[in-house]
């Protein structure tokens, strides 16, 4: 599409989007995330309803609201993971970093290396500690040891594991606690050094010294990356979360600074979900 429609497209939408203005003031950031009147489908279902919403960089964004009101749908937009899902459908404009990452150029690998992403359950593959953390430079075809293990050894210890395996990096990661695995799924994803984190539940399966040590570490984090995170628990949201979107039934209700969502929320739904009236 011609610069100048996508320009003129993108200021009739403008008055639209639904965020706080004090969240944004720069523009022009290269980081950042913009979701414009997006729309999604399963098939007949219509699971997003016209959400938009700008994400700044270098920091937390946290996804709250009740079960199937859309939070994983619409963070798994970010990174096109909804495409393997056969029935989906989408309208609207996801720009990260000022590129429409659903135009037809964009080329899905690519993309993923600059949105890296941790899911609910640790994933870690059936291989050695070393070669899950090694794996997405490999698969970049990056062949140099040096390269690869000072890279394995610094994502390690930004996931706060390195000096709980450093001696152990032969051995299978599913030898691992829950925790650990998940520090190491978090490594995988620091080691190909993406833009931007996404995290659905990261923490739900975990104890609760293992969630605190991911949360530290998400805060950490952001300093070099813009994150953000699906999650269930109030009190984590509060703790990690900058921003705070709260969605109900495929809609965006309220988006705005964390402290005043948990605070003084403008909508009483907003209210009656972070008071644990419904949901
Ligand atoms: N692959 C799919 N095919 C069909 N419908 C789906 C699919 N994935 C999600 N949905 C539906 O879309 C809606 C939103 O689901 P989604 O998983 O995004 O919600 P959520 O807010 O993340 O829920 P939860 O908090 O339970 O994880 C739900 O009604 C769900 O049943």
């Amino acid at each position: 599409m011609a610069k100048e429609i996508e320009i003129a497209m993108s200021k009739n939408i403008d008055t639209k989007i639904a965020y706080n203005p004090a969240i944004i003031e720069d523009e022009n950031h290269a980081e950042k995330i913009v979701a414009k009147d997006v729309k999604v489908w399963y098939g007949d279902f219509q699971a997003i309803k016209g959400i938009s919403i700008k994400i700044k960089p270098n920091t937390v964004t946290a996804f709250i609201g009740p079960s199937g009101c859309g939070k994983s749908t619409f963070l798994r937009l970010f990174n096109r993971m909804n495409d393997y899902v056969e029935e989906f459908r989408m309208e609207g404009k996801i720009k990260l970093q000022g590129t429409n990452i659903y135009k037809k150029k964009i080329q899905v690998e690519e993309l993923r290396k600059n949105v890296g992403m941790v899911f609910q359950k640790p994933n870690p593959f059936p291989k050695s500690i070393f070669e899950n953390v090694a794996y997405g430079l490999k698969i970049q075809g990056i062949t140099d040891k040096k390269f690869i293990s000072e890279r394995v050894e610094k994502a390690l210890k930004q996931a706060d594991l390195w000096e709980e395996v450093k001696n152990d990096l032969k051995k299978s990661a599913l030898a691992l606690s829950g925790g650990q695995q998940q520090r190491l799924c978090i490594a995988r994803t620091l080691a190909v050094e993406p833009a931007i984190i996404l995290m659905d539940e990261p923490t739900s399966a975990l104890d609760p010294i293992s969630t605190a040590k991911i949360e530290d570490l998400i805060f950490e984090l952001k300093e070099k990356y813009t994150i953000i995170i699906v999650t269930h628990n109030m009190q984590q949201a509060s703790r990690i979360s900058d921003h705070t979107a709260f969605f109900y039934l495929g809609e965006l209700i309220e988006y705005n600074e964390t402290k005043t969502i948990f605070t003084n929320p403008e909508k009483k739904q907003t209210e009656n979900y972070i008071t644990g009236r419904f949901g």
